[in-house]
């Protein structure tokens, strides 16, 4: 299979970016093809050149922050290359979140310049706050199935509680800073192989 996949590469990369993306898409797509386990290594080995879209402009993909996304027009292919190319992380939305939050944190160690007041920094600042937020933030997707809320309120509390746990993430200790979402997604994909029945029941008993 890891052979067939290298044999396309510009197919192999799309596989990637869309199972990444849309993980319900890629489940199907895994479960399609026999060998998970393959797909799974080509994966966290990455491919040796990519093709990334972005939302943001070209010129803005430096700092590819989402709040800069709102006034893009059409998705666009802010970069291209290969992937030994210095410092290339390839972005998908989640990972565009996850680093404008480091950078907030990152801002946070530095005298203050006086720049326009954050949200994440603030959470940063005092978790206590930030735990209290993601409570809140759990509680309100909940209460969007339980009140028939609909689809959009749905998204948007689902939404804040990915954002707000992210930080969360970032705060966590352990080196080189906090746990990475490209972790948490390792975890995902890993389960991808078992029911989660199946999982609790494997687990050996508690003491
Ligand atoms: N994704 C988010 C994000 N989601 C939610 N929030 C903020 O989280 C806060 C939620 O607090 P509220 O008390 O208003 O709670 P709420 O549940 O939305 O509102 P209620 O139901 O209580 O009325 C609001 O200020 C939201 O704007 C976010 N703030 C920031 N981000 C991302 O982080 C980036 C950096 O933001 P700053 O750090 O603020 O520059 C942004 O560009 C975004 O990409």
């Amino acid at each position: 299979m890891t052979a067939f996949l290298d044999g396309l590469k510009w197919d192999k990369n799309s596989l990637v970016a869309v199972i990444v993306q849309h993980i319900d898409t890629g489940e199907v797509l895994m479960q399609a093809f026999a060998d998970r386990a393959a797909i799974s290594e080509t994966m966290q080995t990455g491919t040796c050149w990519f093709r990334e879209a972005s939302l943001s402009a070209p010129h803005a993909a430096a700092d590819a922050a989402p709040s800069t996304d709102a006034g893009a027009s059409a998705p666009c292919v802010a970069h291209e290359g290969h992937h030994e190319a210095p410092e290339h992380v390839p972005r998908t939305t989640l990972l565009a979140l996850e680093r404008t939050i480091a950078q907030r944190r990152e801002a946070l160690a530095k005298p203050s310049d006086g720049s326009k007041p954050s949200w994440t920094a603030r959470l940063l600042g005092n978790p206590e706050l930030l735990c209290k937020k993601i409570r809140e933030e759990a509680g309100e997707l909940c209460q969007t199935l339980e009140a028939n809320e609909g689809r959009e309120r749905a998204a948007s509390e689902m939404a804040d509680l990915l954002y707000h746990s992210m930080v969360l993430l970032n705060l966590q200790a352990g080196p080189p800073r906090g746990v990475e979402m490209e972790e948490v997604l390792r975890v995902l994909r890993k389960r991808f192989t078992q029911s989660g029945l199946e999982e609790k029941a494997a687990r050996p008993p508690k003491a």
